[in-house]
């Protein structure tokens, strides 16, 4: 089994390289995703208060909360695949949950930093316009601040490869298809000799 866990900021294009991966066949386990559905389950609009129930579910569960609800969802994902299983989890925020996958998969886990620079970032998401924040500078700021508050910019130091997106899409999703070929091919094998290009070392 391996496991590909991307961090980056707001914008840097996680959501682009999840959607490669389903391209691929390959599942995706957002943990975006596990917030929203647990904001709306609290009765509250996700594009307004995301942010707010992510750290309310930190303090009230522990520092791995969302990376506990993620880790059953990533076994069930691989056990639905045939062959040796790849799986992607979208957007990993703390050393915290770091620990927490690698203490659930040890060497299958492959966590991979996507960085693009702020101007770049914040046109993307002007363009997006999928939250409140992606329409305003300020707002994504405060975002960007309150996510490297819970050690983002750490757990993007310790990446096993980076990918810099700060190209073309289509050159962007080649890379991201490259790392994806080759976290396959790296299955069973040596864990960080996977992937083509930006390695840390
Ligand atoms: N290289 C690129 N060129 C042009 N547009 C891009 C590129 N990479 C990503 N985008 C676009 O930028 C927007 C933000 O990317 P994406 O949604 O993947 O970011 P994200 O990291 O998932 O952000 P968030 O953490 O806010 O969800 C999307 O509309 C995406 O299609």
């Amino acid at each position: 089994m391996r496991i590909i866990g991307t961090v980056g900021l707001p914008g840097s294009g996680k959501g682009e390289a999840a959607a490669v991966a389903r391209e691929e066949d390959i599942p995706v386990v957002t943990m975006g995703d596990v917030i929203r559905e647990e904001t709306r389950r609290r009765g509250l609009d996700p594009s307004e208060h995301h942010g707010e129930v992510a750290g309310k579910l930190r303090e009230e569960e522990g520092e791995t909360a969302i990376a506990d609800r993620c880790i059953p969802m990533v076994r069930e994902a691989a056990e639905g695949q045939a062959g040796e299983p790849v799986v992607l989890v979208d957007g990993l925020r703390s050393m915290a949950e770091v620990e927490r996958f690698v203490e659930a998969f040890g060497d299958e886990f492959l966590l991979v930093s996507i960085e693009a620079p702020f101007d770049l970032r914040a046109t993307r998401l002007g363009d997006r316009g999928r939250e409140a924040t992606d329409l305003d500078r300020e707002k994504l700021r405060e975002r960007e601040e309150r996510e490297l508050g819970f050690g983002m910019g750490e757990v993007m130091d310790a990446a096993d490869l980076t990918i810099e997106n700060d190209d073309t899409l289509e050159g962007f999703r080649e890379q991201v298809r490259a790392v994806l070929d080759a976290g396959a091919a790296a299955v069973g094998a040596d864990d960080h000799e996977a992937g083509p290009e930006g390695e840390n070392e």
